[in-house]
């Protein structure tokens, strides 16, 4: 079974999956009256219908035992996902390009710093949330609407993946 290197999270390395939410690296500009920089749109809130709505939520997250045996991935067709840690916790993030599947050699694992959230684009196939601590809290973004939103990909034994947080990642298989 293939180990999934844990690649350290950056606004380049995520591009093809979505957007990094962080001030690291981030432009801003000053706003009331010099004591605040505003971090402007680092990320956009996409949704599929008229009648759709963003919503926010609180995800409080247990973690699941690692190293943990990817079976799944998901998607949501209909509008996009953001997680932003509320406890300054590292947590990790596994993701695989838009397609009508996800493909397991291009799958791809993230470890966020903690100061970092995640939105996923539309369609872009990851795995349900994954914290690193015994429990853990989101704000998470979504979309909110008519119809199916999440689309759900089991892989076969032979597909499975690996992820394993506490290997080092210089010996994880590419
Ligand atoms: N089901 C749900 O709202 N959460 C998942 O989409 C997830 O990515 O954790
Ligand atoms: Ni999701």
């Amino acid at each position: 079974m293939r180990t999934l290197k844990i690649e350290p999270l950056t606004k380049e390395a995520f591009a093809p999956f979505g957007d990094v939410i962080e001030t690291e690296g981030s432009d801003y500009f000053m706003i009331n009256n010099g004591s605040t920089r505003r971090y402007h749109k680092l990320a956009t809130v996409e949704t599929a219908q008229p009648d759709d709505q963003a919503i926010i939520s609180i995800f409080a997250a247990d973690a699941l035992e690692m190293p943990l045996v990817i079976r799944m991935l998901e998607r949501h067709p209909q509008g996009s996902q953001a997680f932003i840690p509320l406890l300054g916790n590292p947590f990790l993030v596994v993701v695989a390009p838009l397609g009508d599947a996800p493909v397991p050699g291009n799958v791809r694992a993230f470890r966020s710093n903690g100061r970092q959230g995640v939105n996923y684009h539309r369609g872009v196939w990851h795995h349900p949330v994954l914290t690193i601590e015994k429990r853990d809290e989101f704000l998470v973004v979504d979309r909110s609407g008519s119809g199916n939103n999440c689309d759900e990909h089991f892989f076969t034994e032979d597909d499975q993946l690996l992820l394993d947080p506490h290997r080092d990642s210089g010996q994880a298989t590419d």
